[in-house]
């Protein structure tokens, strides 16, 4: 009996070692084998599969995945007032990797957990930011790190302003989440590019305002 695999683990989960085993979509790709490496949070997996490469010959390769499963981000903006409404957090991973003091500014973002996307995105909105959105418009779904994350990104935009506010913002206190909201203009929070905002999804989300959504000219 293995915790994860036909036991609960202490998240609930079970059935670990089957993600991937059945996928039938691309007739040159054979999944022989999945193994769970690690499970205390979220799920790393060494699969085996067999590949047929374009020049016809088979090959047998193993890739690990980072499972931390999808998850949605927001960008809030006011285009009377030409504002965007961002957040700064601690992320470990950055800062262990060279950020100076880990501290992101991002847009609102969260993983989906058992709820829709629009439904998790309205959700993390509020929590992180303190403001309740209304309409939204959807952006894009992307991959923001194939060759290792299985995760899938969904995108949105949705207006702010004074009336949508219900709280402070600032993240969940039972999950111990620390997080600033950040009021920026939005030709700054363009300038800021590659400096003080360096994350991919907040990047992505503010270049597309620019070029096409609520702040294009
Ligand atoms: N105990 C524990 N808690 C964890 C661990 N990893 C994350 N958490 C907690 O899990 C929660 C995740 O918060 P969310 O707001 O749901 O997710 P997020 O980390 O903000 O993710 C968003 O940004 C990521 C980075 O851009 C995106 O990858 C992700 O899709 C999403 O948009 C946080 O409370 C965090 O502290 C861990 O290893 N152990
Ligand atoms: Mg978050």
């Amino acid at each position: 009996m293995t915790a994860g695999i036909d036991t609960p683990d202490r998240r609930g989960r079970t059935g670990l070692d089957q993600v991937g085993r059945h996928l039938s979509g691309n007739d040159d790709v054979r999944v022989r084998d999945v193994e769970v490496l690690a499970s205390d949070w979220y799920v790393l997996r060494r699969t085996t599969f067999d590949m047929r490469h374009r020049d016809g010959h088979w090959s047998t390769e193993q890739r690990e995945t980072y499972d931390r499963g999808n998850g949605a981000t927001v960008l809030l903006y006011d285009v009377a007032r030409r504002t965007v409404l961002l957040t700064r957090q601690f992320r470990f991973p950055a800062y262990v990797n060279g950020h100076p003091d880990g501290l992101l500014v991002e847009t609102a973002a969260g993983l989906l957990d058992d709820d829709d996307p629009v439904t998790a995105v309205r959700r993390e909105a509020e929590e992180e930011t303190g403001h309740r959105v209304g309409e939204l418009t959807h952006v894009f779904d992307v991959f923001m790190s194939p060759g290792s994350v299985t995760e899938r990104l969904h995108f949105y935009a949705g207006p702010y302003d004074a009336g949508s506010r219900t709280a402070g913002g600032g993240g969940l206190a039972e999950e111990d989440e620390d997080i600033e909201v950040l009021e920026l203009d939005v030709d700054e929070a363009l300038a800021a590019i590659g400096t003080t905002i360096v994350d991919a999804k907040t990047i992505l989300l503010l270049q597309w305002a620019a070029l096409s959504g609520p702040f294009a000219r």
